[in-house]
């Protein structure tokens, strides 16, 4: 199994070299050059297999000979031993044929626990074998960073960075970035948004003397592993509700459109899946561009789902590519445009696009209203940018076919907006109950790249 970038002019690589390289090296991301398929009767084989069995099905084709089986299995079983529910993805009715697919049962309370527990498992063994460490940078607005950290903590090969933007994530997810105490582990907050935080991050991967010096590795959804990690739920949630012989349809609460683009690679799997509908907030490039063709970055409001507020979907990358046939010269051009702001999308490209995606957007009203029904009417929290998800099933849903929105974090890590809407303040559990005691570290750094590059060398060198 090959990897190669979007952009076209990077080096093909094989699951392992692009998982620790992160960006390709000509500024693309690293997709499969081929989609492995999986049969009517593979994918009905995986009814009534456990999570991580589904997983090692899912997932082995991508990983080509860069694990053994043995140790890919072991890999698995490591990463979500410590998931708080025995079914790891379980799936709850909200209404008649419509689904909620719990993602939050992880170490972090958040669907980054899914990949980040993994890879953490794989960068392990990988570096290990190959005697090397490197330097992972990433951007988060909340949860990727939260969920890193929990995954690289402690970790001998491994120094872990990673900036947030100051004052825009919940006082749970900070907390849980800055508390952990191990040397290795540095939480930088940055004057700007995530939207800055991620660019720089870019910056850094394609400032070539900077990278190799440090050994720089990205676990944001840049890094293939991540976005495959992801692709196994969908396939076990379609598979308890009748797939192959049923098709289903699923929402995914979006921002950097990671987890939304496993969904199509399940799809592209040969996973029956009617639509994937882009479930926004207010920051709503995605749902503009899928409407009018236009993909223009805004201005980011800060919302109360800020693991969304993002104008600029990394991710958004690779569907294009898809779209424009795998013609990495046009994405290399696209991404320039946007560079100045902005690009349309061909018509061509919308329309294929479109044959897979619907879109939608919940206001910040529109998702408390959905927070306050759904705690009413079944009983269930839903976290703020579940809500949203669930307010754009609604509109999107076809009675015939069940729709499976992904619930991506736990009500308690939002525990402000989950109280304003429904009266309830949820609570963390027992294990993170002494949270908001915990010391804090963190390094309040501007949103440039030179200042950010010396702070990491220097503490590297320390
Ligand atoms: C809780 C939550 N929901 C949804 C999203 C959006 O996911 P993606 O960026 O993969 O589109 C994020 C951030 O990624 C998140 O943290
Ligand atoms: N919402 C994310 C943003 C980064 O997403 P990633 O999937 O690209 O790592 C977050 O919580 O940090």
């Amino acid at each position: 199994m090959k990897y190669i970038s979007t952009r076209g002019r990077a080096p093909e690589l094989s699951f392992e070299e692009a998982m620790l390289s992160g960006l390709a090296r000509d500024g693309g991301l690293y997709v499969p050059a081929e989609i492995p398929q999986m049969s009517r009767a593979d994918i009905a084989a995986l009814a009534g297999l456990s999570y991580e069995e589904s997983a090692f099905r899912v997932m082995r084709p991508f990983v080509g000979d860069s694990f053994t089986d043995e140790s890919f299995g072991d890999i698995i079983a490591r990463a979500y031993a410590g998931f708080g529910h025995g079914a790891r993805a379980p799936l709850v009715q909200l209404a008649p044929n419509h689904f909620l697919l719990e993602l939050f049962h992880g170490p972090t309370l958040a669907f980054k626990d899914f990949a980040m527990q993994l890879i953490g498992q794989l960068f392990e063994d990988a570096l290990k074998r190959r005697g090397e460490r490197v330097t992972i940078v990433g951007a988060t607005s909340g949860d990727t960073g939260s969920a890193a950290i929990e995954a690289f903590r402690g970790l001998d090969a491994v120094d872990v960075f990673i900036l947030f933007p100051y004052g825009r994530v919940s006082e749970v997810q900070r907390r849980q970035m800055t508390t952990p105490a191990e040397a290795n582990v540095h939480a930088l907050a940055v004057d700007g948004n995530f939207d800055d935080c991620q660019a720089r991050l870019k910056d850094m991967f394609n400032h070539f003397d900077f990278r190799d010096a440090v050994r720089l590795a990205g676990v944001n959804s840049i890094n293939w592993a991540r976005v495959l990690a992801q692709v196994v739920y969908y396939f076990s949630s379609a598979v308890s509700l009748g797939a192959p012989d049923r098709k289903v349809s699923f929402t995914v609460p979006t921002g950097n459109f990671g987890d939304i683009f496993a969904g199509y690679i399940a799809k592209r799997m040969g996973l029956p899946i009617d639509r994937l509908v882009i479930a926004t907030n207010q920051n709503d490039i995605l749902h503009r561009c899928l409407s009018s063709g236009d993909y223009r970055k805004g201005d980011v409001h800060a919302s109360i789902s800020p693991s969304m507020d993002i104008e600029v979907s990394s991710n958004f990358e690779r569907a294009l590519f898809d779209a424009y046939d795998r013609d990495g010269n046009a994405i290399g051009q696209l991404m320039d445009e946007l560079g100045q702001g902005g690009f349309n999308v061909s018509q061509g490209a919308l329309q294929r696009l479109r044959e897979h995606f619907d879109s939608g957007r919940a206001s910040e009203a529109e998702t408390l209203a959905t927070i306050a029904a759904a705690r009413k009417t079944m009983g269930e929290l839903l976290c703020p940018h579940s809500a949203v998800g669930v307010k754009v099933a609604e509109e999107h849903r076809d009675p015939a076919t069940p729709m499976i929105t992904l619930a991506t974090a736990h009500p308690a890590k939002f525990p402000d907006a989950v109280e304003k809407a429904s009266g309830q303040r949820p609570g963390l559990p027992q294990r993170m109950a002494d949270l908001y005691e915990r010391a804090e570290r963190v390094t309040r750094v501007p949103n440039d790249l030179a200042a950010l590059e010396t702070h990491i060398r220097e503490k590297i060198a320390s």
